[in-house]
């Protein structure tokens, strides 16, 4: 209310929800445009605060990942014309019944796929080479010299790495593990025509011809628990699992198994199955590398995000074409 009275004219009024990580730069560069709604920083429960606040709320934000966008909230947003969501996956989305309530959808279509494709390879690196137990070793006091022992991790030059989901972020893992020598093989849908790694068809025979996988892939009934335990020893004991996608595409619970176990190797993980929780269990294994679901976080891709979401938002606001509606909605 008090940025729309500083400026003597009505603003636009976008709800905020779940806190996404663009807020601070999208509220410092635009909150003389639109006047922001925040339940994230009341005291009031989020129905509480719909209820009491966003009767009239046409268009609202929301990141991607753990808050879903259920029809008890839509049930409170009477008036709501528009979602943007931050992200690329839209699994937190209810599509049929956006669509149903005739609820555009603004979406991410291309914009994280470098960012998300380093961290993977940072976290296989990670992983095989041990670089944050290596940290941890240190800064416990260990030394070699006192006769320590630093744990010892594996190569990536010329491992054999599956991606799982060559779209654009798994394309772009391949490419850059391409100049560790690795030989790629990929599962998807369908094979790619033009592409020159090996395709298997199916996720277990990847994963048994493979010494790692980069799990790239959206999160969708087909791929909910598709690394299952049987993928997994599949993998064998010295394999590992990077996943960039979403947590549910694996089995979360077999993971942690098969990590106690010994069954797989290590992991580097930037999704959880049921964020913002983590399984206690993989704080104290030292062959797992843990991410808080920032592979599409970088300073540089904020402020790209923030014109986006914004250039959104004027669109709507002032009935012309969203810029980058999500396809089939
Ligand atoms: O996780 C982030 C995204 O889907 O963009």
């Amino acid at each position: 209310m008090e940025e729309s009275q500083a400026h003597g004219n009505k603003l636009h009024e976008v709800l905020v929800l779940g806190s996404p990580w663009v807020f601070p730069v999208l509220h410092s560069q635009f909150s003389n445009r639109f006047h922001f709604l925040k339940p994230f920083l009341s005291s009031l429960s989020l129905l509480q605060f719909l209820s009491s606040y966003a009767q009239s709320i046409q268009a609202l934000l929301i990141p991607g990942g753990c808050l879903h966008l259920t029809s008890a909230v839509l049930d409170c947003l009477p008036a709501l014309k528009l979602v943007v969501t931050t992200s690329t996956g839209v699994d937190h989305l209810d599509l049929p019944e956006l669509r149903r309530r005739q609820i555009a959808i603004a979406y991410v279509p291309d914009l994280y796929s470098e960012d998300v494709a380093d961290l993977a390879v940072g976290l296989l690196i990670d992983v095989l080479r041990r670089v944050s137990a290596g940290d941890r070793f240190l800064r416990l006091g260990l030394r070699p010299t006192k006769g320590d022992f630093p744990p010892l991790g594996l190569k990536l030059s010329g491992k054999r790495v599956g991606i799982v989901g060559l779209g654009q972020i798994g394309s772009k893992v391949a490419k850059r593990l391409e100049g560790f020598d690795c030989k790629i093989s990929y599962n998807s849908r369908t094979k790619k025509p033009l592409v020159p790694y090996s395709y298997y068809s199916n996720v277990h025979e990847l994963a048994s011809n493979c010494d790692g996988l980069v799990i790239c892939c959206g999160l969708t009934e087909e791929t909910r628990h598709m690394i299952n335990r049987e993928v997994m020893v599949a993998l064998g004991k010295d394999g590992v699992i990077i996943n960039v996608g979403r947590g549910a595409i694996i089995d979360e619970k077999a993971m942690v198994e098969c990590l106690i176990k010994g069954e797989i190797g290590g992991v580097g993980l930037d999704v959880f199955e049921n964020e913002p929780e983590i399984p206690e269990e993989l704080f104290n294994l030292d062959n797992v590398v843990l991410s808080p679901h920032v592979a599409v976080i970088t300073h540089e891709t904020s402020v790209e995000l923030s014109k986006l979401v914004v250039d959104n938002l004027e669109a709507f606001f002032s009935n012309k074409p969203l810029v980058t509606p999500l396809p089939n909605n």
